[in-house]
């Protein structure tokens, strides 16, 4: 007699989602089994509901000439100890067990979704108290809870209801939290996040709908754990007093005369088994329908796995204040960079931008003292090897950092007004409308439960408050702003109904709808194949140029950076090693590591000549060296440079580099520009 359903039997919402989800409804009903459940269910509904209107007797009508008659004409269903029809007082019966695991289901579903989900999505100190709670709740012994409360509220079933749906809770929260805690990182939650949803708003487009159908699989395995319950109950004489009929009591009864008329118990009995038969096979059907209709649909991407740290980790130590406000940790080997004002007439301006994320318990520095100016309409490109920090800098912008992450140190000047600091409503009127951004993984960035008009449109209404109608009109504008053909026809399709190109162009469409003044893109092409690569780079230098954009391009491709940008941005384990025109990188670069990744570029190296590879690898966050980051690696290093932390430092000609041997590191190349 427990009410919460296993865990364990629920679907994940990533791997198995929701009924939005089309065609769930229809696998459905192409499964027999499932019919037949719904079919007897909705039957025993109706016949319960309708029993005043169809009982041939009346459930307390005693007939004593007839007691334990068996089944006949006047009796289909037999009559009992007291003569009274059997039909009729299961049919009444019903009313009492169907409004108990009702009661028990409302109670269960109010407080299980808002707790469940909110404990997933917001993590924390606060989903940490709700499970210790929990916890408390799940080693309450049902039975003898139960027992006490019938005690003391006088028999009363729906005390005994309400308390049966907060023992059942444990099973659903944390069903609901495991599932919103993968969704709430999938890309299509994080980059609808980036276009200014609110919370709230996310959860109820993004997360709610893919929960629907953990919920119901929960719902009716709870529902057949409750007719159990309240039959249980009845059977030991609680709840629902005799000559009043429930289906537990009736069993009860019948149980006590099994020596004289054992087919009495044969109707409560077999009704109450295959209505819980019932709700469980419904409840699988509903699992495998979701499956399989998941199934012709890409799934969810997990989240971009990072590279872990590893071993010998810096760690970033209590933070001292410094004299500008911003807080430096004791662990960090800062490097005294001079603090350079922003830029004449600068777009945006990033100074001495500082990250850490907490890894085992502690604050690390993942990207430090990062300088960065994007003019109006001016291109900039990030570019470096994986793990550098181009992604990190690039959301710090946003204030979208992940798990934890937050500015340490430094500004985020967008127009005049640094974005650190703000409160999250004031980063949500900037995100969207001032700054947009351009996801990696095109398809994993749209939710696959909702077609693309409909995304489009919730962002257009997000930033223009208009109708529905015209919402959807400019979903469709937008589609062919980006040049979709029969943008009518693709705003009508789900995500997995349209090529990677396609979706990188929907992906650049909802960017656009608030109209940015700067464009973030991180890696915009990495998934695409090389002509859809052209196209969109295409696309994006001609609708910066359309519309005045600002773009920041993030990417591990020179061709790129070569094509589009007129900024170069190098970044090498976490901090800016150099920026320049780009011109001037592939002629002059002012950093050994500009040169080595130059080198490495299989585009600029001759046909059948070896490729120059870097050797070793990117120290990871945790593991920087004193000194400059780049000295195992380097060609040019000196005993200073493994002592002393560099700077980075503005040269003569406008350009910037952390290295003491600027002027030699053009001479380290082997391949001529
Ligand atoms: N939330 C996080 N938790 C732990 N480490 C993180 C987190 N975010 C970033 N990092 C670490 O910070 C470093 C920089 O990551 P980032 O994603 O910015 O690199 P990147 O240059 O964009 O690499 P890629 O080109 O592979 O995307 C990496 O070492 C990464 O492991």
């Amino acid at each position: 007699m427990t009410p919460s359903a296993s865990p364990a039997t629920a679907p994940t919402a990533a791997e198995r989602p929701a009924p939005s989800v089309p065609g769930v409804g229809r696998r459905l009903l192409r499964r027999p089994a499932a019919v037949t459940a719904i079919v007897f269910l909705a039957a025993v509904i109706a016949a319960v509901l309708l029993a005043p209107v169809i009982a041939p007797y009346d459930p307390l009508a005693q007939d004593l000439q007839n007691i334990l008659a068996p089944p006949s004409a006047a009796h289909p269903l037999g009559t009992d100890t007291l003569g009274r029809d059997v039909l009729s007082r299961l049919l009444f019966g019903g009313r009492s067990t169907l409004t108990g695991a009702a009661e028990a289901l409302v109670v269960l579903l109010l407080i299980g979704v808002p707790v469940g989900v909110s404990c997933g999505y917001f993590k924390g100190a606060y989903d940490a108290a709700v499970m210790r709670v929990v916890d408390v709740l799940q080693s309450i012994p049902v039975i003898i809870l139960l027992l006490v409360v019938l005690s003391v509220f006088a028999d009363s079933e729906s005390a005994a209801m309400i308390t049966l749906g907060l023992l059942g809770l444990p099973g659903l929260i944390r069903v609901l939290r495991g599932n919103t805690m993968v969704l709430r990182d999938t890309l299509y939650v994080r980059a609808a996040r980036s276009t200014g949803l609110t919370e709230l708003q996310l959860v109820r487009r993004h997360v709610l709908p893919r929960l629907v159908g953990p919920v119901i699989v929960q719902s009716s395995l709870f529902a057949s754990s409750v007719v159990l319950a309240e039959t249980g109950l009845g059977y030991l004489g609680f709840g629902v007093q005799p000559p009043a009929p429930s289906w537990g009591n009736m069993v009860g009864e019948a149980a006590g005369v099994i020596d004289r008329q054992a087919w009495l118990l044969v109707p409560s009995g077999a009704l109450i088994a295959l209505l819980v038969l019932a709700l469980g096979v419904l409840g699988d059907g509903l699992r495998d329908a979701s499956a399989e209709a998941w199934s012709g649909l890409p799934a969810a991407r997990p989240a971009r796995r990072r590279r872990s740290a590893g071993p010998g980790r810096e760690k970033a130590g209590p933070a001292e204040t410094r004299r500008d406000g911003s807080e430096r940790r004791s662990g960090e080997t800062s490097a005294p960079s001079e603090r350079r004002a922003p830029a004449d007439g600068a777009l945006l301006s990033v100074r001495n931008l500082t990250v850490a994320v907490p890894l085992g318990g502690e604050l690390t520095t993942v990207v430090r003292d990062i300088d960065l100016d994007v003019l109006p309409g001016q291109t900039v490109g990030l570019v470096g090897e994986s793990g550098c920090g181009k992604t990190v800098t690039a959301m710090a912008v946003l204030g979208l950092l992940r798990g934890g992450g937050r500015i340490t140190a430094g500004q985020v000047l967008f127009e005049g007004r640094d974005l650190v600091g703000l409160s999250g409503r004031e980063l949500r009127a900037v995100r969207g409308t001032g700054i947009g951004l351009i996801a990696q993984d095109p398809i994993g960035s749209l939710d696959p439960g909702f077609t693309i008009g409909s995304q489009l449109a919730e962002v257009v209404r997000l930033y223009e408050r208009c109708s529905r109608g015209r919402a959807k009109a400019r979903a469709v504008e937008l589609l062919s702003l980006v040049r979709i053909p029969e943008p009518a026809a693709v705003a009508a399709r789900y995500p997995h109904q349209v090529s990677g190109g396609m979706a990188q162009r929907v992906g650049i469409a909802l960017a656009l709808a608030g109209s940015p003044r700067l464009l973030i893109a991180d890696e915009p092409t990495t998934a695409l194949d090389v002509t859809v690569q052209a196209e969109i780079l295409d696309l994006l230098l001609s609708l910066r140029d359309e519309k005045g954009m600002a773009l920041i391009l993030v990417t591990h491709d020179w061709g790129v950076l070569a094509d589009v940008c007129d900024e170069a941005v190098v970044m090498y384990a976490g901090e800016v090693v150099e920026r320049s025109p780009v011109d001037e990188v592939f002629r002059m670069p002012v950093h050994p590591y500009t040169t080595a990744l130059l080198e490495s570029n299989p585009a600029s190296t001759v046909r059948g000549s070896r490729l120059d590879a870097i050797g070793g690898t990117v120290p990871p966050p945790g593991a920087w060296p004193d000194g400059c980051h780049f000295q195992d690696r380097c060609g040019l290093v000196q005993d200073v440079c493994r002592t002393s932390p560099v700077a980075l430092r503005p040269l003569p000609d406008g350009r910037s580099s952390r290295c003491l041997r600027h002027d030699d590191a053009a001479r380290l190349r082997k391949v001529s520009p």
